[in-house]
């Protein structure tokens, strides 16, 4: 298949158990959420995003024909000493198009394979590290991974709904918007009254990093 990216990048996961580890991030065009178009964010599945993940015109972005012309581009985004290679696959929603091909592409690049998805849609054999981030009306089908990542507070979304999932770890991350300050003393008192909860702050944003 033809896989559409909107960006491809180094940087730092700023975000969740991961956070500060050097890794290339694929941003995939499209999600199954919202159009990315802004008159459409009111009646969307999915009104709070922050990222663009609209068309293939950002930095590294484009249409990679072959799972191997794909790869190579996120091989060729990775800068530093080979060892400890990580590619988040992001979006947008990444399972609309991440598929065994691919995995098998990047891993023979030597990559561990992390996504950031909605849950929406269940992360193919492979993925070295699955964050889910449920979104209040979208029901979920992957409820396992290495991390379940609530962007909170969201409304009528009680954490509790979760905590019987199959996740090692629980993080509430503050909802960026018109206020991202409310939110993120909302999220400490949550971890702080239950700590089966942890804080994941978006990193990046504060660093000034992408
Ligand atoms: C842009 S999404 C792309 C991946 C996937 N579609 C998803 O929603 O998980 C990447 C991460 O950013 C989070 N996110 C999106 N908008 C946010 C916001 N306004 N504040 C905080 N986190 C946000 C998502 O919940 C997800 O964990
Ligand atoms: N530095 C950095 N970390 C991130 N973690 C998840 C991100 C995303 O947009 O999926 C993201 C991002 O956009 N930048
Ligand atoms: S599901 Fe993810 S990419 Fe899609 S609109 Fe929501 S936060 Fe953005
Ligand atoms: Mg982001």
């Amino acid at each position: 298949m033809t896989y559409s990216v909107k960006e491809i990048f180094l940087t730092l996961q700023g975000e969740g158990g991961q956070a500060g580890r050097a890794a290339v991030f694929c941003r995939f065009a499209g999600c199954n959420l919202w159009t990315g178009r802004e008159k459409d964010r009111a009646s969307a599945v999915c009104t709070f995003c922050d990222t663009d993940f609209v068309g293939t015109n950002g930095p590294g972005g484009g249409r990679f024909k072959t799972p191997a012309a794909l790869a190579a581009a996120v091989a060729a985004a990775w800068t530093g000493a080979p060892e400890n290679r990580l590619v988040v696959c992001t979006g947008g929603e990444p399972l609309l198009q991440l598929d065994p091909p691919l995995i098998a592409a990047l891993h023979a690049e030597g990559f561990a394979i992390a996504v950031e998805t909605n849950g929406t849609l269940p992360a193919p054999e492979g993925v070295d590290w699955v964050c889910v981030s449920p979104k209040a009306d979208a029901p979920v089908v992957q409820t396992s991974g290495q991390e379940l990542k609530l962007v909170w507070p969201q409304a009528g979304v009680d954490p509790a709904r979760f905590e019987g999932w199959d996740f090692k770890r629980f993080f509430l991350q503050p909802m960026d918007g018109p206020d991202r300050a409310g939110a993120t003393q909302a999220c400490i008192a949550y971890c702080l009254a239950h700590p089966k909860w942890r804080l994941s702050v978006q990193s990046h944003k504060y660093l000034g990093i992408p």
